[in-house]
């Protein structure tokens, strides 16, 4: 059966291009009981990513009450609904969505599939509505995973996907990272006079949504040839829409679907989307059943954390996954391209193949080996007196490096070399704000047995593998430093996406010159920052790659095993912002795993005084109202926001100057004003905090893994 759906007549500028096509639209009706329901889910799929479901066999009556009780949550007042927000990403949001400036004219609530696994702005959706809401939500939820299943199902049966239920299971089980969103579009006072953005256009990241609504219109959706179609709304079906993983599983025979809201009448529109998704450490690649050539395989493997935390790095209409395509496109934006440097290292995109004056070092780019300028020679002139005034021990001169078996793995150690700060890197712990139960571990666990080797023997030998985890932007690097400062180790410090991309091929020797190195300049610290890129990579290009990098992490886990057994002092402190991608045999070897939090309000306060410091004589700084409306941001995103604050008198100032004709000589400079407490309202309105999203993640693998400080 089909339904036709009209070309959208809407041409405002506001949107790309879209282009008007006089013919109707015909869009798929699939009646689920039918024999031949799924060869018309396979073809919908292949033509739109999007159809319509009917005879789904989810009660009525569950529809019409979750949808009632969701009115009633959105008629709240804001002070109430408030409690649940801002969205962590779950909880209550308002016209903003995601964290990177997308706008629209909702409210929502998005809550985890596993509502236990949701953070306290979760809980706080439920705690001024009746129980029922919750029990309809967690009944719907239910629901929702059936027919996914279902769906994906017939798909594999048609696709004759082999292994057995490779799709299907991937939304079964109870890891799936699934959510529900539900999205409130008020209604308007005027009937618009142009139609408004309700939702953004975007593909959903997941592997399928089932999106169902209250009979107002808004929802369209993308053809092939760029025409925006408007879906008439149907409150008692459902619409299914491809989301981007799916695309790739498929190897893009299925189209993630294009679509966004508008609104364009009075009425107010509800509707609810359950987003299928994979669980967090699912490997996302195309299906060989499907990939009969290695070489026709259109998408580099990733996880589905990986895809989801670059989807929140982007904007949303964004095109994610350019990131993941074996060949990157042309129209990469250029945050895009830093991250996607930082992610795989410095592979050319096309456009900048013509750019011959481009540095190719891997200096422009956030590649992270940046360190050079700060190796210093320290440490070659013997001087590893501890800090603090303790002890100083003397130790005998040391050549630069131990002898080696080839001239190879010296240029190997040269390089290598480049990307040691040797000595002191001169980070106190006092510098570092807040962040007090990981000091207080890592001081037990490796800066006491460095300075006090005695007692640190037999069952006390210390630990050799650290790991230290969480958000972006917390302070791991700087915590290694403080260890590397205090103790006065040697310290490495290597970043292990560069390790992969910057040595490929030649990585795994790279790991057993470094672990050399780190042996010969004993007591040393490793820092392996990233450490995920190592024990998650899979290679761009084809099986040898597959293999260099399973060699890469054998030789690591070797070189590990090998510290366990001798009692030189070399420890490995890895840091990773995606510790559940770290598999058993890893984790195993990083026997004490550190949690490195979101700053807590002690520990916001003190980074405010120290960046935005309150000057004598002018007005004294909110700093408890910055406290108070920072929660969930990182020490990076607070220096962001401390940045802006600063930025506006230099502002008004520089604004003074505009007007002059002149150039006004340096002596004559007018004096910058103070930070006047609306510049923080203004900072404060216009940043957001990256890192909050997963927080309850990193929570959730402290309590299973982390360790704990015994009281
Ligand atoms: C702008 C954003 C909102 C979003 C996360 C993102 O950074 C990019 C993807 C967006 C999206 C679209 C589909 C779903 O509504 C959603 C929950 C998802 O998984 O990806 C949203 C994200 C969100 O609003 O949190
Ligand atoms: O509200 C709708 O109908 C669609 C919203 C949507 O696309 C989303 O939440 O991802
Ligand atoms: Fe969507």
């Amino acid at each position: 059966m089909v339904i036709v759906l009209q070309p959208s007549t809407f041409d405002s500028n506001l949107y790309v291009n879209p282009k008007c096509k006089p013919s109707p639209v015909l869009i798929p009706v699939i009646d689920l009981t039918e024999s031949d329901a799924k060869t018309q889910i396979v073809k919908a799929c292949e033509e739109f990513g999007f159809f319509k479901v009917i005879n789904h066999g989810v009660r009525p009556d569950l529809l019409s009450q979750l949808e009632q009780e969701a009115i009633k949550f959105f008629a709240l007042p804001h002070s109430l609904k408030d409690k649940a927000s801002p969205p962590d990403p779950f909880g209550y949001g308002t016209k903003r969505i995601g964290p990177n400036g997308d706008v629209g004219w909702l409210e929502y609530i998005l809550l985890n599939a596993n509502l236990c696994l949701g953070s306290h702005k979760t809980t706080a959706v439920f705690r001024h509505t009746p129980a029922i809401f919750r029990e309809a939500v967690e009944e719907y939820m239910k629901e929702m995973k059936r027919m996914s299943s279902k769906v994906l199902e017939m798909v594999e049966e048609e696709l004759k996907i082999e292994p057995k239920e490779k799709l299907s299971h991937l939304v079964k089980v109870k890891e799936s990272d699934s959510c529900l969103r539900m999205n409130h579009y008020p209604e308007k006072e005027k009937t618009p006079v142009k139609k408004e953005i309700g939702f953004g256009e975007h593909t959903d990241p997941q592997l399928i949504s089932l999106l169902r609504s209250n009979d107002s219109e808004g929802l369209q959706i993308c053809v092939k040839d760029g025409t925006w179609v408007d879906v008439t709304p149907d409150h008692s079906s459902f619409f299914v829409l491809v989301g981007d993983t799916l695309q790739v599983m498929t190897n893009g025979r299925f189209k993630s679907v294009k679509h966004r809201v508008v609104t364009s009448t009075k009425r107010s529109r509800i509707s609810m989307i359950y987003f299928a998704g994979p669980p967090l450490s699912e490997k996302i690649a195309p299906l060989s059943c499907l990939v009969p050539k290695q070489d026709d395989c259109l998408y580099n493997e990733f996880t589905w954390s990986q895809y989801k935390l670059s989807a929140y790095k982007t904007k949303l209409g964004d095109y994610r996954l350019g990131l993941f395509e074996k060949r990157p496109p042309f129209s990469l934006s250029n945050e895009f391209k830093t991250f996607y440097d930082a992610k795989f290292g410095r592979k050319k995109l096309p456009e900048e193949d013509s750019n011959k004056d481009q540095p190719d070092d891997g200096s422009s780019n956030g590649d992270v080996n940046t360190n050079s300028s700060q190796v210093t020679n320290s440490a070659q002139d013997g001087n590893t007196g501890l800090a603090n005034g303790n002890v100083i021990r003397e130790k005998p001169k040391k050549s630069m490096f131990p002898p080696f078996d080839s001239a190879e793995t010296r240029t190997l150690a040269e390089s290598l070399s480049r990307d040691i700060i040797r000595g002191n890197p001169n980070i106190k712990w006092e510098s570092i704000k807040g962040l007090e139960n990981a000091k207080k571990l890592l001081k037990e666990a490796v800066v006491m047995p460095i300075k006090y080797p005695t007692y640190f023997n037999g069952l006390l030998t210390p630990w050799k593998g650290i790991l230290l985890f969480g958000p972006p932007g917390t302070g791991k690097t700087m915590l290694a430093k403080a260890v590397a400062t205090e103790c006065n180790t040697t310290f490495f410090n290597i970043s292990a996406s560069s390790v992969v991309s910057k040595w490929r091929g030649d990585s795994e020797k790279l790991i057993r010159v470094l672990f050399d190195l780190a042996r010969h300049h004993a007591p040393s610290t490793i820092f392996l920052d990233e450490i995920d890129a190592i024990i998650s990579q899979r290679g761009g290009e084809g099986r040898s790659e597959h293999e260099a990098s399973r060699r890469l992490k054998t030789e690591l886990l070797i070189q590990m095993d090998g510290l366990q057994k001798t009692n030189e002092l070399v420890f490995v402190l890895a840091a990773t912002n995606l510790p559940w991608e770290l598999d058993a045999a890893m984790l195993r070897r990083l026997e004490k795993r550190i949690l490195v939090p979101l700053p807590d309000p002690e520990a916001r306060r003190g980074m405010f005084e120290m960046l935005l410091p309150s000057q004598p004589g002018d007005e004294p700084l909110p700093h408890d109202v910055l406290v108070e409306k920072s929660e969930g941001y990182s020490g990076s995103d607070i220096r962001i926001l401390c940045k802006e604050a600063a930025m506006q008198p230099l502002r008004r100032t520089l604004a003074i100057l505009e007007d002059r004709e002149d150039v006004v000589p340096e002596e004559e400079l007018p004096k910058i004003g103070p930070i006047l407490p609306e510049d923080i309202d203004r900072a404060l309105s216009n940043t957001r905090p990256s890192a909050h999203l997963h927080a309850h993640l990193y929570d959730k693998f402290n309590d299973d893994y982390g360790s704990q400080i015994l009281k």
